[in-house]
């Protein structure tokens, strides 16, 4: 299978700081990858550099084989690789209906589609961003990610702060897209066990370095290797 996404001895990091420190990796077509960590190893700012909004201080991130370094974020965005930020990142004046169209692309996720998975802000497709709960925030950040129609999947903590009920649909449907093949995933992930029952494959960062990568099912059954790395309890 032809290689998605990678990242060749990328360093990264914010201004002249470098938390990124060589960090490989590499992504097939359809594949799903648990990034795990624990706080402040630099998950999120592995995602961010993949959409270009860290400084790149050395190596290559690839995508479909190209070189992205030239390509701003909303490039990377339009070419297909969609980001679901810890923070969410509604705009107070759009609307969630609009939140959608303004991204949406064609495939197999339509806005009928996203509202069809979040009942809870079809309600509200008339809200501005600003008027939404924490949860529906969070619900319209994958919406949003979803109606874009993908080939990469970025997601930061999708779950936290989420309501059980709809960690249970969140986690179900993920477990399609990942199991359908059609996109490659990224999931970032407190709770690592959730993240690696929902992966192919998983990758530990310690202090901006990738330490460890094995098959998901190989690192839930390792207790010892979790307790070690992600301080698994
Ligand atoms: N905007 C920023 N400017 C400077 N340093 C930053 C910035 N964002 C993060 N950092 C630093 O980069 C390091 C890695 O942070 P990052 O958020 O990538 O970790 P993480 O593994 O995602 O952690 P968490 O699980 O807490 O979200 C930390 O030391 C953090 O303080």
């Amino acid at each position: 299978m032809a290689e998605r996404l990678g990242l060749e001895r990328v360093s990264a990091g914010y201004g002249e700081s470098v938390i990124l420190d060589g960090t490989d990796l590499a992504l097939q077509a359809g594949e799903s990858l648990a990034l795990l960590g624990r706080n402040g190893a630099g998950k999120t700012t592995l995602l961010k550099t993949i959409m270009g909004l860290t400084h790149l201080h050395g190596g290559t991130v690839r995508y479909d084989g190209r070189d992205l370094a030239r390509d701003p974020p909303y490039k990377r965005s339009r070419a297909g690789i969609a980001w679901v930020p810890q923070e969410r990142g509604m705009f107070p004046s759009l609307s969630v209906d609009e939140h959608l169209t303004t991204v949406a692309r064609p495939g197999p996720c339509t806005i009928e589609h996203a509202y069809g998975l979040f009942p809870a802000i079809a309600a509200r497709r008339d809200s501005p961003g600003n008027r939404l709960s924490g949860g529906e925030q969070q619900m319209l950040a994958i919406a949003r990610a979803l109606v874009m129609n993908p080939k990469v999947l970025l997601l930061d903590e999708p779950m936290e702060g989420l309501a059980p009920v709809i960690v249970q649909e969140l986690k179900a449907l993920l477990a399609k897209l990942i199991g359908e093949g059609g996109m490659t995933v990224v999931l970032v992930e407190q709770h690592a066990r959730l993240a690696l029952s929902l992966t192919a494959r998983a990758a530990v960062l310690e202090r901006g370095r990738i330490v460890h990568q094995a098959p998901s099912d190989q690192l839930i059954a390792d207790q010892a290797t979790l307790q070690r790395l992600v301080a698994v309890a």
